[in-house]
């Protein structure tokens, strides 16, 4: 086999490998996604999955924290998407997440908070969201915070490298 033959070969495992990386995280997320309505769930998901976007998005029926928390497989991450451009919804999506992390289904399970939308001008900042969701006062468990766009693509690259640091990690 010449040089350029294993060349291609070494790239394809690469490839797949990436690919068996994303198909194990969207299964995973399947579990693990939280957030309000209209956060941006779906649209993390397919972005991770093939990276593409769509502004006409159909509301998700039927994925609730109950079938998070319930759900027979324990999770091992949980992320927890913020529309950081409704400013409106920063205060209501806060008191959701501390309730959702009392669960004991949940106790010491990473947290992964993405604020997304943030090619939207009127986005908080970082800081801004993480005071606003009072992320400084979570201090039982590992806790980060991403700003994202699903849109623009932006960060999506270190949420599926988080993602896949800890999901090899507990299980
Ligand atoms: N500007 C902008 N819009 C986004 C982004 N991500 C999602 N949206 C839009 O926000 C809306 C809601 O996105 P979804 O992915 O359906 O949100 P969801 O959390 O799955 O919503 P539900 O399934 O109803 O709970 C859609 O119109 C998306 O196009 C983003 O990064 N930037
Ligand atoms: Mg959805």
């Amino acid at each position: 086999m010449g040089l350029w033959d294993s060349l291609l070969n070494w790239l394809r495992r690469l490839n797949f490998r990436r690919l068996d990386w994303r198909l194990e995280l969207l299964a995973e997320m399947e579990l693990s996604l939280v957030g309000l309505q209209n956060a941006g769930k779906t649209s993390l998901v397919n972005a991770i999955a093939t990276g593409a976007y769509s502004e006409d998005m159909i509301p998700t029926v039927g994925f609730n924290m109950k079938k998070v928390t319930k759900g027979n497989k324990q999770m091992n991450v949980c992320q927890y998407v913020v529309d950081a451009a409704d400013r409106d919804s920063v205060p209501i999506s806060r008191s959701e997440l501390h309730e959702l992390l009392t669960k004991p289904s949940l106790t010491g399970i990473p947290l992964l908070v993405l604020g997304n939308k943030i090619d939207k001008s009127e986005a908080l900042a970082k800081q801004a969201l993480v005071e606003q969701l009072g992320l400084d006062s979570v201090r039982d468990r590992e806790v980060c915070c991403y700003m994202i766009s699903c849109k623009d693509s932006v960060n999506i690259d270190v949420v599926i490298d988080w993602l896949i640091k800890h999901s090899k990690t507990a299980t």
